[in-house]
């Protein structure tokens, strides 16, 4: 029987969520549902059937996501994307792309997609580039900061969840139109991120809520307690600081908490604990990736987001998954803004559409793109200007996974 493919109605969540719990090899979770409500958009969300059953299929979330520069910017959060054992490699995944990036383009919605991958070998066919990465980091309780770091002299304290989570939000927003790779939370977002209810635990405690009044932590503990005395592990799972000072009171808090052998945290790749440490080598540091990102227009998504350096170039693009990108493009960047329109001149730099969108958060450079072949410098001297323009001031780092 030929599939067939349609956006959800309201009551499809049910029957879509059994799936996604399929394809990711998990038990149905009926009681995740509710959750699951607040963050459901069924015109937004593919779903592929092969007769009346829901196959396969992958979901949008309406969201902002801070950009260089130029701070929130309407991206769309590709979520969900899943297709059950069985019915695997016949073209299911690639006919959700394809309606959900059309759309895109057609509607005309978001100029640009994100997503985490589950496995890092999908999506770069689908026109996704390597935008962000994160560091898990790993440091031994009580390593000591250099001195003269200074940690300031309010106190750092440990409250509930009811009283912190106003407060966070609130450091949240504020700091959000500054941190590229950020994305806004609505409430069901929050609530998502930080139900805590026991089964997200992994055997892990619930969160602890650490407050300074420019900042805060969010942190569990798994346990561990040989023979020789506790070694629990600290894992956190949130740091949000809107000073420097406060950055290193929360982090000192966190490094003495007593009982603990090691402190574990997926955080910014970028993150400058290292830099204030004594012995920066006690920071074991390992990256991977986090943020994808698809430009959907070229001619609609450059100009969001702002240039470290003004440059005038012809880009020649290729993209075969979504060709009305193709061909030559002029990047004129000038005072920091950039325009982008067509050209028929000679090009100065070719770029694979993977490439633009690695480089679209700043933090993947576009000369290290080319040394992987996804980027041929045409015109020589051309390659340098551009891979500076796009660089940003600090890292990208994507907060959550989605
Ligand atoms: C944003 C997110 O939600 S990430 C979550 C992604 N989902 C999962 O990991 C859940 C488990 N996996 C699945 O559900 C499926 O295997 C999917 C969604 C990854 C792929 O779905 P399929 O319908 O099998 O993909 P489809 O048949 O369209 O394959 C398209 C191409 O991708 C390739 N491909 C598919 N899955 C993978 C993979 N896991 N790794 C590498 N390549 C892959 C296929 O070989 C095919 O290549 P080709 O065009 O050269 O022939």
């Amino acid at each position: 029987m030929a599939l067939t493919l349609r956006t959800l109605d309201h009551d499809e969540l049910g029957p879509f969520q059994r799936m996604v719990d399929n394809a990711f090899l998990s038990d149905a979770r009926e009681e995740f549902l509710e959750r699951w409500r607040g963050l459901f958009e069924p015109e937004r969300h593919h779903a592929v059937f092969d007769g009346d059953e829901l196959i396969g299929g992958g979901g949008i979330q309406t969201r902002d996501l801070t950009l260089p520069g130029s701070g929130p910017q309407p991206v769309a959060a590709v979520t969900s994307v899943a297709v059950k054992p069985g019915h695997r490699r016949r073209g299911v995944l690639t006919r959700v792309m394809t309606a959900q990036l059309h759309g895109m383009h057609e509607g005309p919605q978001e100029a640009f997609a994100a997503l985490w991958a589950s496995e890092a070998g999908i999506y770069g066919r689908f026109g996704y580039g390597m935008a962000s990465e994160f560091t898990r980091l790993s440091v031994p309780r009580g390593a000591a900061f250099r001195p003269g770091v200074s940690t300031g002299d309010v106190r750092v304290r440990e409250v509930l969840a009811d009283e912190a989570m106003l407060f966070m939000k609130e450091v949240y927003d504020r700091i959000r139109p500054g941190r590229t790779g950020w994305l806004s939370r609505s409430d069901a977002n929050w609530l998502h991120q930080f139900a805590d209810e026991e089964r997200d635990r992994d055997g892990l405690t619930a969160y602890r809520y650490v407050l300074h009044p420019q900042g805060y932590a969010v942190y569990r503990v798994k346990h561990d307690w040989p023979e020789r005395g506790p070694r629990n592990e600290l894992h956190v799972r949130e740091l949000v600081a809107e000073t420097d000072e406060a950055f290193a009171a929360l982090y000192r808090y966190l490094l003495d908490v007593d009982q603990v052998g090691e402190l574990k945290f997926f955080t910014a790749s970028d993150d400058p604990l290292v830099h204030l440490l004594a012995d920066p080598r006690l920071a074991l540091r390992m990256r991977s990736d986090s943020l994808w990102v698809r430009i959907v227009d070229v001619d609609r998504a450059l100009p969001l987001r702002r240039y470290l350096s003004d440059v005038d170039t012809v880009l020649d693009v290729d993209d075969s998954f979504c060709p009305w990108n193709g061909g030559r493009w002029r990047l004129t960047v000038k005072g920091g803004e950039a325009s982008v329109r067509r050209s028929d001149e000679a090009p100065d730099v070719a770029v694979d559409i993977q490439a633009l969108g690695a480089a679209f958060l700043g933090g993947t450079r576009l000369s290290t793109l080319a040394r992987g072949q996804l980027v041929r410098e045409l015109t020589p001297g051309a390659l340098n200007p551009l891979s500076h323009a796009f660089s940003g001031d600090r890292e990208p780092h994507c907060p959550e996974v989605f």
